[in-house]
C-alpha cells in the first residue's frame, strides 16, 4: 500500500504538515452545529510529521543524543543523561527544579521549565522515560505499556498540546492518522464506530437511534460549545491570576462559557436532551473510556475536550510507538540544558522549616533545588515521600473527594495477522451483554491493535493485540507465586475467549507471543500505589471544581500528572505539565507575578475547592 511521507524543512512554519486534501474536517462552530451527510475520502495510510522550529544543528545534535541513548540502553547502561549545564548546576547545588518521575506529566513540566531558562533535573526510578506512556520490547515486538490512543497532535487551536510541547524543544515525531478513534461493541448488538470525520460518526449514531436525532445533535453540540471555548484560550496555569485576568479581558465569552461548565458533569447534560436508555448507556461508555466512570461522574469540560478533539485534531499514532514521545521530550530536555537520571528512586522529599528543598534517593544521595515537582501520584507523594505529619489540610480534602481508580489487567499478545478480518479498526471497546458490568472489574475490555497503523512494531505477518480491563489490587495481593501465575493465565484466557467469540474467531490458536500484567505489575514498574490508573471521584463531583492544580500547601512542592487538574489521560497530564511549569516559573521569578493578587487568589481557589467538598 502506498505510503505518503511528508517531511518538512526545519525552517518552515511551526504548524502540522498537511493531511491529505480529501480529508478536510468540517467542525461545527459555536454558531452552527449542524451536520450533513458524510463524504468518504480518508487516506488511512498517510504519515505526517509535526514540524519543528529547531535548526539543522539542533536536530543533528538531537539525533546524536537519541542514538547515544539507544546504544546505552542496549548495553544496559542507560542510567544517566545529563547536559554540561545540568552537571554544573548539580555541582553547585543550584537546580531550580527537581522533577520526581519521567512520566509525560513530569517531562512536559521539565521541558517547559528548561525552555524558560530554569536548571532542571528529572529523577526517574525506572530504566527508561515515559511511565505509563512508555514501551517495552520482546521478541521483535515493541509494545506500548499503556494506551495507544493519542490526542493532542492536532493542527489547529490550542489543544494540540502534544505537538506544542515537542515543538517547544525543537522535536518532531512522524504520525499516522487513525481513521477511527474507537469501535464500540456493546449490549443489544450495538456496534458503533467513532469515525474521525464528525459527520460520518453522527450519521452512524443517528442511524442506530433515529428517534434521538435531535437529542444527539444537542448533546454533542453542547460539547462543541465547550471545545470551541477551550481552543480559543491560550492554555497556561489556571492558578496564576494575572494570566487568568488577561484571558478574561481578551476572551470574556470563552472564559464565562468555561466557568459555566466548570462545575458540571456530562451525564446531567446528556440527560437534558436524551431519553433512550441504550443511548444514555452509550454516552456512559464514551465517558468511561476517558474517566473510567460513567457520564454522571465525568466533568463536562473533560468529556467535551475528548469527544470533540478526536474529530478536530484527530487521533494520531506516533511512528515507532507511543514511547517515541517520551524519548523525544528527553532529547529536547537535554538540548535545553536539563538532565535526567534513571534508576534514581526518590525515597523522601527533604523539608526545611516546612519548605521542600530537595530529595533523598534510596542510595542515600541528597540533591537540593529551589522547587520540587512530583510526578508520582498524590497518594505516593503525600503518603510515601513525606512524613504523615507534613500532609497539609488541602491534601486531606483531595483524598475525601477522590479515591484511587482500579488498576488494570493487561495482556500483550503477538498474533498471526490472518486472524484479523480485513479492515479491522485499531481500537475497540467490548462490553457484550450487560450495561451494568461497565465499571466492574473485568467488565469492559479495551483493545488496541497499533500494528494496524504501524506495522514496524512487530515481525512481518503478525500483529500486536494489547488488551486491558479494570482489575483491583485486592484480587492479586498475598498470593503465592504459583497461584499468582495460574490466576493470571486463567483470567487472561477468559478475556481472550470473549474476544474470540465477539471479534476474532480462532484467536487462541493464532497467538505467537503472550505476556500478562496485573495491578502488581503496574505498581512495580510504574510506581503507582495499588497500580491505580488514576483518581476517580468518591461521589458525584461538581465537575472539575474539586480537582487540585499544581501548587501544594507545602511551600516549594508542586504536583504534576493525573492526580492534578484536569485528571487522567496523556493529553490531560500534558496540560498538567504545561500548567505546572508556568506556575513554578512564576514562583521562580521567570514569569510575571503579582504577589498581592496571588495571595488572595490562592485563598479563593481553596474556598472554591471547599464548595466541592461540601456538595
Ligand atoms: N496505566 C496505564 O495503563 C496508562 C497507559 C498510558 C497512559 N496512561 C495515562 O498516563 C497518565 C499518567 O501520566 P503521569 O505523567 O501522571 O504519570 P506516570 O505514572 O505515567 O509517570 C510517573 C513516573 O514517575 C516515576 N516515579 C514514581 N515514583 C517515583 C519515585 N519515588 N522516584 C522516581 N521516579 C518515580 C514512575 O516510574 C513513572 O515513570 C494516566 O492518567 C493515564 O491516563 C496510563
Ligand atoms: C475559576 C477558574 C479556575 C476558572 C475559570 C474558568 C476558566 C477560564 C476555565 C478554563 C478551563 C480550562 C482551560 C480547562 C482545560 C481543560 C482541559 C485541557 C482538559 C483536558 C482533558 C483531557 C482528558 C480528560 C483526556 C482524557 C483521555 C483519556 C483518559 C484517554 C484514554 C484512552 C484510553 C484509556 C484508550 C483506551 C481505549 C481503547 C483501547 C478503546
Amino acid at each position: 500500500m502506498a505510503m505518503l511521507l511528508l517531511h518538512l524543512h526545519p525552517s518552515s512554519s511551526p504548524s502540522l504538515t498537511c493531511l491529505p486534501s480529501s480529508q478536510s474536517l468540517r467542525i461545527p462552530t459555536q454558531k452552527s452545529n449542524q451536520f450533513c451527510s458524510w463524504r468518504p475520502g480518508f487516506c488511512k495510510q498517510s504519515i505526517f510529521r509535526i514540524s519543528c522550529k529547531g535548526s539543522l544543528t539542533t536536530r543533528k545534535k538531537a539525533t546524536e543524543i537519541s542514538a547515544k541513548a539507544s546504544a546505552a540502553e542496549k548495553q544496559g547502561t542507560y542510567a544517566m543523561e545529563i547536559s554540561e549545564e545540568a552537571a554544573a548546576a548539580e555541582k553547585e547545588g543550584k537546580y531550580d527544579a527537581i522533577v520526581i518521575g519521567a512520566g509525560i506529566g513530569g517531562l512536559v513540566a521539565a521541558t517547559q521549565l528548561a525552555i524558560r531558562g530554569a536548571r532542571v533535573l528529572v529523577l526517574e526510578k525506572y530504566l527508561i522515560p515515559g511511565g505509563s506512556s512508555g514501551y517495552y520490547e520482546r521478541d521483535g515486538f515493541t509494545f506500548d505499556v499503556g494506551s495507544s490512543v493519542m490526542f493532542g497532535f492536532g493542527e489547529k487551536g490550542s489543544l494540540n498540546l502534544m505537538t506544542r510541547s515537542l515543538e517547544a524543544v525543537g522535536k518532531l515525531v512522524d504520525l499516522i492518522p487513525d481513521p477511527t478513534t474507537v469501535h464500540y461493541h456493546m449490549p443489544n448488538s450495538i456496534s458503533i464506530r467513532v469515525h474521525r470525520d464528525y459527520e460520518h460518526f453522527i450519521c452512524e449514531l443517528t442511524e442506530k437511534f433515529p428517534h434521538e436525532k435531535e437529542g444527539i445533535g444537542k448533546f454533542y453540540g453542547e460539547c462543541w460549545k465547550v471545545h470551541n471555548a477551550l481552543i480559543s484560550l491560550e492554555l497556561k496555569s489556571l492558578e496564576e491570576p494575572l494570566y487568568l485576568l488577561e484571558q478574561f479581558v481578551r476572551n470574556p465569552i470563552a472564559c464565562l462559557t468555561l466557568a459555566f461548565y466548570y462545575p458540571q458533569n456530562a451525564g446531567d447534560i446528556a440527560r437534558k436532551y436524551i431519553k433512550d436508555q441504550n443511548l444514555l448507556n452509550f454516552i456512559d461508555a464514551e465517558c468511561f473510556l476517558i474517566s473510567t466512570v460513567r457520564a454522571y461522574r465525568t466533568p463536562m469540560i473533560n468529556a467535551s475536550m475528548v469527544l470533540c478533539e478526536r474529530h478536530a485534531g484527530g487521533i494520531n499514532y506516533p511512528v515507532g510507538g507511543v514511547g517515541s514521545i517520551a524519548k523525544q521530550l528527553v532529547a529536547g530536555l537535554l538540548e535545553r540544558g536539563g538532565g535526567i537520571k534513571y534508576k534514581a528512586n526518590v525515597r523522601k522529599i527533604i523539608l526545611r522549616d516546612g519548605k521542600a528543598v530537595g530529595v533523598r534517593l534510596s542510595n542515600g544521595t541528597e540533591i537540593f533545588s529551589k522547587k520540587v515537582i512530583s510526578n508520582a501520584t498524590r497518594w505516593d507523594t503525600f503518603e510515601n515521600l513525606l512524613d504523615q505529619d507534613a500532609v497539609p489540610e488541602d491534601e486531606k480534602k483531595f483524598q475525601k473527594l477522590y479515591k484511587k481508580g482500579l488498576s488494570f489487567l493487561s495482556i500483550h499478545l503477538g498474533v498471526n495477522a490472518d486472524v484479523l478480518p480485513e479492515g479491522t479498526d485499531c481500537h475497540h471497546l467490548v462490553l457484550e451483554d450487560d450495561w451494568d458490568r461497565m465499571e466492574d472489574p473485568y467488565g469492559t475490555i479495551f483493545l488496541s491493535i497499533p500494528t494496524v497503523l504501524d506495522s514496524s512494531l512487530c515481525p512481518a505477518g503478525q500483529h500486536i493485540l494489547h488488551i486491558f480491563t479494570a482489575s483491583s489490587m485486592d484480587d492479586w495481593q498475598g498470593l503465592p507465586r504459583e497461584e499468582y501465575i495460574a490466576k493470571k493465565e486463567r483470567i487472561a484466557n477468559v478475556i481472550i475467549e470473549r474476544l474470540e467469540k465477539t471479534l476474532f474467531p480462532g484467536l487462541q490458536k493464532a497467538i505467537t507471543f503472550r505476556e500478562v500484567g496485573t495491578p502488581r505489575t503496574h505498581k512495580r514498574y510504574l510506581s503507582r500505589t495499588d497500580g491505580t490508573y488514576g483518581p476517580i471521584p468518591t461521589g458525584r463531583p461538581l465537575g472539575l471544581l474539586g480537582m487540585p492544580f499544581n501548587k501544594t500547601d507545602l511551600e516549594g512542592l508542586y504536583c504534576v500528572g493525573d492526580s492534578c487538574f484536569p485528571g487522567q489521560g496523556v493529553i490531560a497530564v500534558t496540560f498538567s505539565g504545561v500548567m505546572c511549569a508556568h506556575r513554578v516559573a512564576t514562583d521562580l521569578g521567570l514569569e510575571r507575578q503579582s504577589v498581592v493578587l496571588d495571595k488572595g487568589y490562592q485563598k479563593l481557589l481553596s474556598w472554591i475547592r471547599g464548595l466541592a467538598l461540601n456538595y
